[in-house]
């Protein structure tokens, strides 16, 4: 059984239709990465699986059970977790408080007398994995993207997630760090979680997932092997254009920017 179900998911803004009976499955332990032209309702559907945002049609189900009413702090209850494309930590707060938060969040943990041990526990290895003790007791305000970005991971981690959906982790980051951010949701893959990334940077995502969606429109235009999504001739149609040979040699679509950068 898949642990995550999607099924029939439309969802529309006014004229504007960014799920058109999207349908897919990620198991646990495996990492799918999600890819699409700007505004082609990736994010969207990042929202509606967490739970931000409600479906017009279709359901969701974790591991063979309907959460498709659940909002997202019962979502984030069953093990759902996710990053957002910009970061915006806490600023007041250090590093490791805003791990501390994100460790809050599953509500199972959280009592009147404030997190328990086991989040503090939670917290502190959630910056173990993503490399950021160094930093556990600085302003997050003063981080550099890098370290943003992989506070953003950690906050989501330190929940406890069997599912971690990434947006954008690996925008607006050099050629030097990128590596350091595929090689993180690789050990988090490696260790069982279930992972849907978001990504313009497609050499980074080549580098992890196991399955590859491409969504435009609204629509699957293709999902499956990663290296025959990118040569599906729909996805070059799309999304890839005449970049379609260089992206394995590290080259990006031609997308308008959408992450921050440093
Ligand atoms: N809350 C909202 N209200 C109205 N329109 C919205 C809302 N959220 C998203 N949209 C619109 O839905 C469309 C899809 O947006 P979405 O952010 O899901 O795309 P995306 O594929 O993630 O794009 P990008 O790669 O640029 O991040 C866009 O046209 C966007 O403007």
């Amino acid at each position: 059984m898949p642990l995550l179900e999607v099924s029939g998911v439309a969802k529309r803004f006014g004229r504007v239709v960014t799920a058109r009976d999207v349908s897919f499955e990620v198991s646990a332990g495996e990492a799918l990465g999600l890819v699409g032209p700007n505004g082609a309702g990736k994010t969207t559907l990042l929202d509606i699986v967490a739970g931000t945002q409600r479906a017009d049609a279709g359901t969701v189900a974790l591991d063979g059970r309907d959460i498709t009413r659940l909002g997202a702090a019962a979502r984030a209850d069953r093990g759902i977790a996710r990053s957002y494309q910009v970061p915006r930590p806490f600023g007041g707060l250090t590093v490791y408080e805003n791990a501390l938060v994100g460790a809050s969040f599953a509500g199972r943990r959280h009592t009147r007398t404030g997190p328990p041990r086991d989040a503090r526990a939670q917290a502190w290895h959630a910056l173990e994995v993503t490399g950021l003790t160094g930093v556990a007791n600085t302003p997050s305000g003063s981080l550099r993207l890098l370290d943003r970005k992989r506070l953003e991971v950690a906050r989501a981690l330190a929940a406890g997630p069997r599912l971690l959906l990434l947006d954008e982790i690996a925008g607006g980051l050099t050629d030097r760090e990128l590596p350091q951010v595929v090689d993180l949701v690789r050990r988090l893959r490696d260790d069982g979680v279930a992972v849907v990334w978001i990504e313009h940077v497609l050499h980074a995502l080549l580098g992890v997932v196991d399955r590859l969606m491409c969504l435009a429109g609204g629509e699957v235009i293709a999902q499956g092997d990663p290296h025959e999504v990118i040569r599906s001739p729909q996805v070059v149609e799309v999304y890839l254009g005449s970049t379609v040979d260089a992206v394995d040699a590290g080259s990006e679509p031609a997308t308008e920017p959408t992450g921050e950068t440093a």
